[in-house]
């Protein structure tokens, strides 16, 4: 589960003495639970992407508390971070983020040669994973080899290999024609329906809030609940 409490952010703009203070996050509490498909939703500058970048502690915000399963992860130093990013998160990103310079085999097998996995069983999962988000025989090729749907896949892929229990997508159709954000759609409510992923999505696509259990939508920085849209399958 993941709980926010009071949470606001601003960010220091401007030069040094003639600083401004940009409010984006006003005291902001929610909870997303295990197994939910959340959506945010909110005009563009809404703080949308700010909010998951708290959330997942690549910036630390100016007020408030968030706690991760039960680990308040607002308190977390850089190290303790990135070793819980490892262990619980995967990220999804609307361009997708691959290395340039290294296969699909090795995007997606990176993590786990930082978690100091062994090469054996590196190959055995790598495999598994790319297979199951249909790219075998895909392995060697380089991200710009593949079409914007393979490389979304490879990005799939790289969130599930650590196989976590939370994926946090940043507009993660925003570069996908309609047939290809389609399969993604499915391929999402499969993962959280056959092993219980939480997802939070943030989009501007109504047809991707659409898969979500729940849509919130930030305004002027402050949530309004958006209500359920599907059961929550456990
Ligand atoms: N590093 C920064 N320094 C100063 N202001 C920032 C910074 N990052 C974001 N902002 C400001 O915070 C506000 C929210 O930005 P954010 O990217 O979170 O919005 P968003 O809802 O994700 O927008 P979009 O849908 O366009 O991606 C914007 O007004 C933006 O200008």
């Amino acid at each position: 589960m993941i709980k926010v409490k009071g949470l606001s952010h601003h960010f220091v703009v401007g030069k040094k003495h003639k600083e401004q203070r940009v409010p984006v996050l006003k005291d902001i509490s929610m909870s997303i639970f295990e197994g939910e498909i959340v959506a945010i939703v909110g005009k563009s500058g809404s703080g949308k992407s700010t909010l998951l970048n708290l959330i997942s502690g690549f910036m630390k915000p100016t007020e408030g508390m968030i706690e991760i399963n039960g680990q308040k992860v607002s308190a977390f130093s850089e190290a303790e971070w990135a070793d819980f990013r490892l262990k619980h998160i995967g990220f999804i990103f609307q361009s997708f983020q691959l290395i340039p310079s290294m296969t699909a085999y090795s995007n997606v097998e990176l993590a786990l040669k930082i978690k100091g996995t062994s090469i054996d069983k590196r190959r055995k999962l790598v495999l598994e994973v790319l297979a199951r988000v249909g790219l075998k025989g895909f392995e060697d090729f380089y991200p710009n080899e593949l079409s914007g749907g393979q490389q979304q896949r490879v990005g799939i892929a790289r969130a599930l290999i650590t196989k976590p229990k939370i994926i946090l997508a940043d507009e993660p159709t925003g570069s996908l024609d309609s047939e290809t954000e389609q399969e993604f759609l499915e391929f999402i409510r499969e993962l959280n329906r056959n092993e219980g992923i939480t997802f939070v999505i943030i989009t501007h696509d109504m047809d991707v809030a659409k898969v979500a259990h729940r849509k919130v939508e930030l305004m002027e920085g402050s949530f309004i609940e958006r209500g359920e849209i599907y059961e929550v399958h456990r």
